[in-house]
């Protein structure tokens, strides 16, 4: 059971990393050449580190003791020796550069690439996703794939390259000697790991109270009205203090673990490694001195020491960063491989604005839908909706208004049954064109933190003067004018300037601008004063016959003038037509949800 469990682990670890490198190749892939010249350059800086200690034994060996103290022979190898050190860190501090600028364009790239997808995603991935984590994806993940290019890929290249080299050249020199030295490393390997193991309840300890100090942080900022009222802020600074204070703690652990494993093994290594080396010289030396030629092989060595574990510390230190690297770039690919909204998919379709005008605007015939299989929250829907009509749509919570209206927009298709707009299927229609055709104006009007005018424009890229005529229409210019700017005034975070019914009178101006033949309101008036809504019911009123008004309204009031009234009851359509002969049905639902409202009134 648990041997299945750790094979099942390690075939999702693969699939993980699999997917993580086809991420990363994909990314690259316009900078492929520079990954090629990087190693190459990294080569050549890995060479020019191995010959400084063989430039050095040269100088002893042939110079120092025998010594033949020819000066310019001797300038000449130890300004090799500075000069190869030299070139060498240059060469590696310009392939970092290169590293560097090919990993900052892929994330360039990849976030691009994965902001574009979140846009073309169908509606219900969004009734599935947790909007942090969404935002993790396009910012921390990305973020966290270029680690994956720079400290890994460049860290383990570079080690791994200057690692061969040196085993290369001791080989060269001494291979016994390199034998005794690469017996040693494994002991690199075991104090990594162990200081990882020890380290490792702490960096995700500290990583996750990181997280949770950013989520309080956020929290309380959107919370900010209510924790004020509440007098709650005492009480949130203590819980901040509390989780900062922790991660603190678990910071000092990792510091404390590296303090006292890591460092210490390693120079102990480094210490035993060297006395390894010097005790196999006197082993060979027999009784008498030591080989001339064998004082400088020391020498290489004992530079060649350092050059071991240093590049294996990086590697095996590398790994935890590899393995966050790639959960974060496996979930970004994860998040690319949600199949986008099929709409965006399909070749361009037909326009409806070209088809027959005569029909009806929009034909719904048999709809049936669903959210969750089986929990049916429309049923066998029919309804004709003529061109230029103002229809209002009531039912209680939950009978499945907003439903409908998801479906309208196409945010969700149809499990069975057909919706038709001038006689074409929605799924038919270029989306673009629909989009245009079709307004919203939400229940929750969503204001961008930027001017009115942009509010409005909403990125379409209008005329000033139809901006202008639509904020007139939605009777929005005349408060838009008494701003200090005008159209250009900032409105803040949500809007956060304007009233609650000044907000819904933007997003019926930015719903108008597009000129749209449909206008599909979702609860505009729940949130405004009775005042609001006689501008609101005005605005509505100007546009009849020209524009096909769907409105759904919890405030009876804002419908009562529409040509005719849909009363929805479980999903159901159970009694239409205008108020005067709702209102005529004894005991009807239309009937009762108005006098409950009076009375309420
Ligand atoms: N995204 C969703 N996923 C699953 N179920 C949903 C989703 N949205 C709505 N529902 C369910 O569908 C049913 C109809 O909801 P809908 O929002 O259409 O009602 P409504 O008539 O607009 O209600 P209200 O007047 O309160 O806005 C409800 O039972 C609701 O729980």
């Amino acid at each position: 059971m648990h041997s299945d469990a750790t094979a099942a682990e390690k075939r999702d670890q693969k699939a993980l990393m699999r997917r993580a490198f086809g991420l990363l190749r994909r990314a690259a892939l316009p900078d492929r050449h520079h990954l090629g010249w990087a190693v190459l350059w990294l080569g050549c800086a890995a060479g020019l580190e191995v010959i400084g200690p063989l430039l050095g034994k040269r100088l002893i060996d042939e110079h120092l003791l025998p010594r033949a103290l020819d000066w310019t022979a001797m300038s000449l190898l130890l300004g090799g020796v500075v000069l190869t050190g030299w070139a060498a860190s240059w060469l590696r501090y310009l392939q970092l550069t290169r590293l560097s600028g090919l990993a900052m364009r892929s994330v360039q790239r990849l976030r691009e690439q994965v902001y574009g997808h979140v846009l073309r995603l169908p509606m219900a991935f969004f009734d599935r996703a947790i909007t942090g984590q969404l935002v993790s994806r396009v910012t921390n993940d990305t973020e966290a794939v270029k680690g994956l290019y720079i400290q890994v890929l460049f860290v383990i290249l570079d080690s791994t390259i200057v690692l061969i080299g040196t085993i290369a050249a001791m080989a060269w020199l001494d291979w016994r000697l390199m034998l005794i030295v690469v017996a040693l490393m494994p002991f690199v390997l075991l104090i990594v790991w162990l200081y990882q193991r020890l380290s490792a309840p702490a960096v995700t300890r500290a990583r996750q109270l990181r997280s949770d100090i950013n989520a309080q942080m956020a929290e309380s900022i959107g919370g900010m009205t209510v924790l004020q009222a509440n007098n709650a802020g005492q009480r949130f600074a203590e819980r901040f203090a509390a989780t900062n204070a922790e991660h603190y703690t678990q910071r000092v652990a990792e510091i404390r673990a590296n303090a006292w494993l890591l460092r210490p093994a390693l120079d102990m290594l480094n210490v035993v490694l060297l006395a390894a080396v010097i005790w196999f010289f006197g082993q060979r030396g027999g009784s008498g001195a030591l080989d001339a030629a064998e004082v400088g092989v020391l020498y290489a060595f004992i530079n060649y020491i350092a050059r071991v574990i240093e590049p294996l510390i990086q590697i095996t230190m590398q790994f935890s960063q590899l393995q966050q690297s790639v959960v974060a770039s496996a979930r970004v690919a994860g998040l690319l491989d949600e199949a986008g909204a099929p709409e965006h998919g399909k070749p361009r379709g037909k326009a409806a604005a070209n088809a027959a005008a005569d029909g009806p605007a929009i034909a719904i015939r048999h709809l049936d839908f669903a959210y969750i299989d089986d929990q049916r929250v429309l049923h066998d829907l029919s309804l004709d909706i003529p061109q230029g009509a103002f229809f209002g749509i009531v039912g209680h919570t939950g009978s499945g208004k907003s439903t409908l209206l998801s479906l309208l927009l196409r945010y969700y298709p149809a499990r069975h049954g057909s919706i038709l707009m001038n006689g074409v299927p929605l799924d038919d229609i270029d989306i673009e064109q629909f989009r245009a055709d079709v307004g919203l104006v939400p229940q929750d009007p969503f204001l961008l933190a930027a001017s009115a005018y942009e509010n409005i424009d909403m990125g379409r890229g209008l005329p000033r003067a139809r901006i202008e005529a639509a904020a007139r229409a939605a009777h929005a210019h005349d408060f838009i004018t008494a701003l200090e700017d005008g159209y250009d005034t900032l409105l803040g975070e949500g809007g956060s300037r304007l009233s609650s019914g000044q907000k819904q009178l933007i997003a019926i101006a930015r719903a108008l601008a597009g000129e749209p033949r449909i206008l599909l309101l979702d609860e505009a008036t729940s949130r405004i004063d009775s005042q609001t809504e006689q501008i609101v019911q005005e605005a509505l009123n100007e546009l009849r016959g020209r524009v096909t008004i769907v409105a759904i309204a919890h405030r009876l009031s804002t419908i009562r003038e529409a040509d005719r009234i849909v009363v929805l009851n479980h999903g159901r359509i159970e009694e239409t037509g205008s108020h005067d002969t709702l209102m005529q049905i004894e005991g009807g639902l239309y009937q009762r949800l108005y006098l409950l409202q009076q009375l309420a009134a």
